[in-house]
C-alpha cells in the first residue's frame, strides 16, 4: 500500500510543480481563491484553519487574509509530535512566524484554536475526494479527532492537475467534504 501511495505521490508532485510554475500565466491562485470563498460561505464567527504553504502547494494566504477581513478567526497547523493529531494556532495577516518541522512556518505566539472549517493542503486527490498527503497521517488523525467531537468541514485546496485516478483507501484515511481547484468545486 505504501509503495502504491509513494508512486502516486511522485506523479502528483510532478503535476503540482508544473501547475505551480505556470500559476502566474494561468491565474490559478486567484481563481481557486474565488471558488474557495464561495464554498466557505459566510465566514463571520467561524474558526477556519488554513496553512502556510510549503514547496509547490497552492497558496491559501489570499483567501485566509480575505476571510480574516470578513470576521473569521484563522489558524494554521502546528505539529505536536510524530503520530499525534495537529494543533492549530491563531494566525492573523502579517503575524510573527517561526519555522516549524518540515519547513512550514508557524505563529510564534497565540491562542490554540479548534477549527470548524479546515482548508486542507494535499499532494493528490481523486474524484471521490480522497486525499493523498505527505504520508505522515497528520490530517487523517486530526480529522478523526475533530469529527468525533462535532461537525467540521474539510475542504481540500489544490491545482486541478493534482487529480489522480481512484486512490487506494486505508481504514484510517479521512475523505474530504469538498475539493476546491481553479476549475471549481468537487464533491464526493
Ligand atoms: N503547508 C503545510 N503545512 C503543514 C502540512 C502540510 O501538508 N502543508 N502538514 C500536513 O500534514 C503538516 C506538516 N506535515 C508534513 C509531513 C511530512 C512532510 C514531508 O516532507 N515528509 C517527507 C517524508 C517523511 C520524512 O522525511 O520524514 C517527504 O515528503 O519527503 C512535510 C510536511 C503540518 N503543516
Ligand atoms: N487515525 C489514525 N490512527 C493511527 N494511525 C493513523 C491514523 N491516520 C493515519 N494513520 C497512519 O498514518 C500513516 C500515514 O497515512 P497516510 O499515508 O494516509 O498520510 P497522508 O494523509 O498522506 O499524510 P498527511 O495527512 O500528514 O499529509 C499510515 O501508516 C496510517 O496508518
Amino acid at each position: 500500500m505504501s509503495d502504491v501511495k509513494a508512486t502516486l505521490r511522485q506523479t502528483a508532485y510532478a503535476a503540482r510543480k508544473a501547475a505551480f510554475d505556470a500559476r502566474a500565466a494561468t491565474g490559478a491562485v486567484a481563481a481557486a481563491t474565488a471558488h474557495l470563498m464561495a464554498e466557505i460561505g459566510l465566514p463571520a464567527g467561524r474558526t477556519i484553519s488554513g496553512y502556510m504553504p510549503i514547496r509547490t502547494e497552492l497558496d491559501p494566504v489570499p483567501a485566509m487574509t480575505a476571510l480574516h477581513g470578513l470576521g473569521a478567526r484563522l489558524c494554521v497547523p502546528v505539529i505536536a509530535g510524530k503520530g499525534l493529531p495537529l494543533d492549530f494556532r491563531a494566525w492573523t495577516p502579517g503575524c510573527a512566524l517561526t519555522e516549524g518541522p518540515f519547513g512550514a512556518m508557524i505563529p510564534s505566539e497565540g491562542d490554540w484554536l479548534t477549527p470548524d472549517i479546515l482548508i486542507v493542503p494535499l499532494v493528490g486527490f481523486d474524484a471521490a475526494c480522497n486525499r493523498l498527503g505527505y504520508g505522515g497521517g497528520f490530517y487523517d488523525r486530526t480529522l478523526a479527532r475533530l469529527r468525533a467531537a462535532g461537525p467540521v468541514r474539510a475542504i481540500g485546496l489544490a491545482f486541478a492537475a493534482q487529480e489522480l485516478p481512484a486512490l487506494p483507501v486505508e481504514p484510517t484515511d479521512m475523505a474530504l467534504d469538498a475539493i476546491v481547484t481553479e476549475r471549481g468545486v468537487l464533491r464526493p
